[in-house]
């Protein structure tokens, strides 16, 4: 286990945005088959990160290895997943034509259709046209395009917002299901109650890496009840002591 290399490797990774700096130099491995809440503040950097890991983001500086390759190499297109936070599927399709049309481009089999509709909880929609389903419903058609193909890492941007309890609770049990089978996953959040749920937390705020542990051990190293006291009084450590 211990040579196995990391699914992702980030290096003093600085990006550029509008003419102004918004990752300064962020550092940090994500192992294999794990499951890593990233987790911050509206416009703290989490959607720039992402796109830098799924190789669609101009960097300014450092490295970015993903399942050993330069991130947004030719031969990562297949392995990795991303779903934007803005659903991108077609609206006058319904949900089983998105996904035949997207597993076509993607390449991937076929049986994925009704495997990865199942998997997000849309049987019940899989001939309703997207243009007249929830927001949270069509959240999760943009969540199964991500699916398809069983990507070896997944980069979800807020996949269960304007979900309800129930739903967010079957998601948090799928990406559990699927770091199992061995695929890793990056989920970015803002709802602290959900960083709970994974191996790993990335904490950031204003384009840094606060805090990279366990979520144990953020509530142990800062002696807080819950993550959202433990982020706050991480917030003021630093705000103490300037790094
Ligand atoms: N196209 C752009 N041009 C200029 N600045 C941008 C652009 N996109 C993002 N930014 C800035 O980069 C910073 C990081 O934005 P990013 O979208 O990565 O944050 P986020 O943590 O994902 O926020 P949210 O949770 O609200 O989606 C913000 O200050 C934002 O204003």
């Amino acid at each position: 286990m211990m040579s196995s290399s990391p699914a992702v490797s980030v290096r003093d990774l600085r990006v550029v945005r509008g003419g102004r700096e918004v990752l300064h130099g962020l550092s940090f491995d994500v192992p294999l088959g794990s499951v890593v809440g990233l987790l911050g503040p509206s416009g703290c950097g989490k959607t720039t990160l992402m796109r830098a890991l799924v190789g669609v983001q101009v960097v300014r500086s450092g490295a970015v290895t993903v399942l050993g390759e330069e991130a947004g190499s030719r031969g990562l297109r297949r392995r990795v997943g991303y779903a934007t936070q803005t659903p991108a599927v077609y609206a006058d399709l319904s949900v089983a034509e998105n996904m035949r049309y997207f597993a076509s481009v993607l390449g991937a089999p076929r049986g994925d259709v009704a495997r990865v509709i199942d998997e997000v909880g849309l049987g019940k929609h899989r001939d309703q046209v997207v243009s007249t389903l929830s927001g949270g419903q069509l959240n999760r058609v943009n969540l199964a395009v991500a699916l398809l193909g069983t990507p070896e890492l997944l980069v979800l941007d807020e996949p269960t917002v304007g979900l309800d309890p129930v739903l967010r609770q079957e998601l948090w049990e799928l990406f559990r299901e699927l770091a199992d089978r061995g695929t890793t996953l990056v989920v970015s959040s803002h709802v602290m109650d959900e960083a709970g749920r994974t191996d790993r937390l990335l904490l950031m705020r204003e384009g840094r890496i606060l805090a990279d542990g366990s979520p144990e051990a953020l509530r142990s190293r800062t002696g807080a009840a819950d993550l959202e006291e433990a982020f706050l009084q991480l917030i003021n450590e630093r705000a103490e002591s300037p790094a």
